[in-house]
């Protein structure tokens, strides 16, 4: 349910109050459900767990130490980030590696875009390079997401563009390969308590890419650009989603399946 606040605002001088929706609350609800319920749903005793990133993960991971604790389940962990990792840590859950976990049972990760198809928009939170690494390794990819996630197209709804995680010695030539191929506009993505670009955990930059095609063949564009020599990895995932939860603001999931 969302919560009901009072804004203050005055007609000629007189205080009026005016009920405010606080629809962060819903947002927040919405992927706290979407989380438990594929926690729920694909946890089980002794798999190997692929921890994704982001804010919505928080919840997932909340729930795996719930379940974990009072389910008495061994479960190894295998992050797709920095933080992916603490967050394992903070809740005492069994980390894991690639080296000697190179097979996951199941994947859980959140997305900036989900479209018809199942084809993501990943790496919003910068990410992208090992959440991909991972979630090719994992027999099964699940997404959680809030409702702002689900579109019928890409582009429809995530307006901050395709991250492409590059060697940064290369973020000029590649910037200007992929929009005179493809058009639109691209950004080096810029830190935010730190003057200048983000660096991601793999010490690269990441590249916004605003398109302005939204009818592309994303998997071609992803291997095209992939290509490109500096590019590291694209936030484009095609044919690696199972299934996605998709939390409502009151509270139910609606879930949507691909056939891979
Ligand atoms: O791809 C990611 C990070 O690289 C995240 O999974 C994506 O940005 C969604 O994050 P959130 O759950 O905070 O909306």
């Amino acid at each position: 349910m969302c919560l009901i606040v009072n804004k203050c605002f005055s007609v000629r001088g007189i205080l009026k109050f005016r009920p405010v929706f606080l629809s962060t609350m819903s947002l927040e609800k919405a992927k706290q459900v979407a989380a438990y319920r594929a926690v729920d749903e694909f946890v089980t005793n002794n798999c190997v767990f692929g921890v994704g990133s982001g804010s919505t993960v928080v919840y997932a991971v909340q729930r795996l130490a719930e379940k974990v604790e009072t389910e008495n389940l061994k479960v190894t962990c295998i992050p797709t980030s920095f933080q992916a990792k603490q967050l394992i840590f903070k809740h005492n859950l069994t980390l894991g590696e690639l080296d000697t976990n190179p097979i996951l049972d199941v994947t859980i990760d959140g997305a900036d875009e989900v479209d018809a198809n199942m084809t993501l928009i990943k790496g919003g939170g910068g990410c992208l390079l090992q959440e991909k690494i991972v979630a090719s390794c994992s027999k099964i990819m699940i997404v959680i997401a809030d409702y702002t996630k689900d579109s019928k197209k890409l582009g429809e709804r995530y307006k901050k563009g395709i991250p492409i995680e590059v060697i940064p010695m290369a973020y000029v030539p590649i910037k200007n390969k992929i929009v005179s191929v493809y058009g639109g506009d691209i950004k080096l993505r810029s830190a935010v308590a730190k003057a200048g670009p983000v660096v991601t955990d793999n010490g690269n930059f990441i590249l916004d890419w605003l398109f302005t095609n939204q009818d592309l063949d994303w998997h071609n564009v992803s291997t095209a650009i992939k290509n490109i020599p500096g590019v590291v990895e694209t936030g484009l995932f095609v044919n690696m989603c199972h299934k996605a939860y998709f939390g409502q603001p009151e509270g139910i999931v609606i879930e949507r399946s691909a056939s891979l």
